[in-house]
């Protein structure tokens, strides 16, 4: 597993900049000798802005699904993803089978719930985390964020994101040629510092008590994932971020993979179990696959 490529699945909400991160991130890659895979998984993307090895517009005209079945742009997103999902084990099996790849780079919808929360995100998150390496990355678009209220929605669907995936997340505070992100940092792990910006802006609101509510529960969701500030534009922070990837990459080692192979075996025992408590039912003579069973076990451990 250590040796597959590493997988980064970008995510974030509508015009966070993930385009223009992917782009930039392939180009940083490749000039550092990396082979990089690129892969679209945004079918409403007017122009492609980075050279996609496999694009979902390829396969699916997304002006004829919403024409054809009068959806509109959401419905066809999400439909377009579902008629994705069937077919990408064998996008799964395309990758594989390509030896000499570093990184996998993956745009998704501007639509965050689209692909976050969905039957096909789940399942192609979830095929690609189980062949490869897998990371998270949560672009913020930081001039955005500024406002407490912003940065808080932000917080929660990483956290979201983080919790329901298990894979290691990065955020990565976009955007910082417009405005710096140390802010952002700040609020992410004081929390006294953020209460007191959203007091500065709205003391009264409903939204201000109901920010300051989800800050008290989520803090600690949220002061630890890993941050780091760069620009899509100009290129800043790359440096610090590029070698993160390691740690990421680590993080799944350590602790993704280990949870998933713990359940593949839970699962594989429980077909043995039921396989050979059918074949009992039916009255079959177990000795001899009890005795290859016990085999097995030596052979194991051996
Ligand atoms: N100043 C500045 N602008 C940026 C940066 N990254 C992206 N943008 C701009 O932000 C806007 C949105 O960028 P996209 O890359 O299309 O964002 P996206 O998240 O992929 O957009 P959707 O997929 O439509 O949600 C564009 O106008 C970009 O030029 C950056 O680092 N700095």
């Amino acid at each position: 597993m250590e040796s597959k490529p590493h997988c980064l699945i970008t995510m974030g909400m509508a015009g966070s900049g993930k385009t223009t991160f992917v782009r930039k991130l392939y180009s940083i890659l490749k000039v550092k000798g990396f082979n990089v895979y690129t892969i679209n998984l945004d079918p409403a993307i007017r122009k492609l802005s980075f050279p996609a090895n496999l694009d979902i517009c390829d396969a699916i005209n997304f002006k004829k699904l919403m024409q054809e079945y009068s959806l509109g742009p959401n419905g066809a997103i999400i439909t377009a993803l579902n008629l994705f999902a069937t077919k990408f084990h064998e996008v799964i099996d395309l990758i594989s089978t390509k030896t000499d790849i570093h990184y996998i780079l993956i745009d998704t919808p501007g639509q965050i719930e689209a692909f976050s929360w969905s039957a096909s995100g789940t399942i192609i998150t979830d095929s690609l985390a189980s062949v490869f390496p897998t990371s998270m990355l949560y672009v913020v678009d930081t001039p955005r964020c500024t406002n407490p209220n912003s940065f808080m929605s932000n917080m929660l669907y990483a956290s979201s994101i983080y919790y329901k995936t298990k894979l290691p997340i990065m955020i990565v505070f976009n955007k910082t040629d417009v405005e710096a992100w140390e802010f952002a940092h700040e609020w992410m792990t004081d929390f006294e510092s953020f209460m007191q910006s959203i007091d500065e802006i709205s003391n009264e609101s409903y939204l201000a008590s109901m920010n300051r509510s989800l800050a008290l529960v989520l803090d600690e969701f949220y002061n630890e994932l890993p941050a780091v500030g760069l620009s899509s534009f100009t290129g800043f922070g790359f440096d610090i971020f590029v070698p993160l990837l390691e740690t990421s990459k680590r993080e799944y080692m350590n602790s993704y993979l280990p949870e998933l192979e713990a359940k593949r075996k839970a699962v594989e025992e429980k077909r043995v179990s039921n396989n050979l408590a059918r074949m009992e039912e039916d009255g079959e003579d177990m000795a001899p696959i009890n005795e290859l069973l016990d085999q097995l076990k030596v052979n194991d451990k051996k």
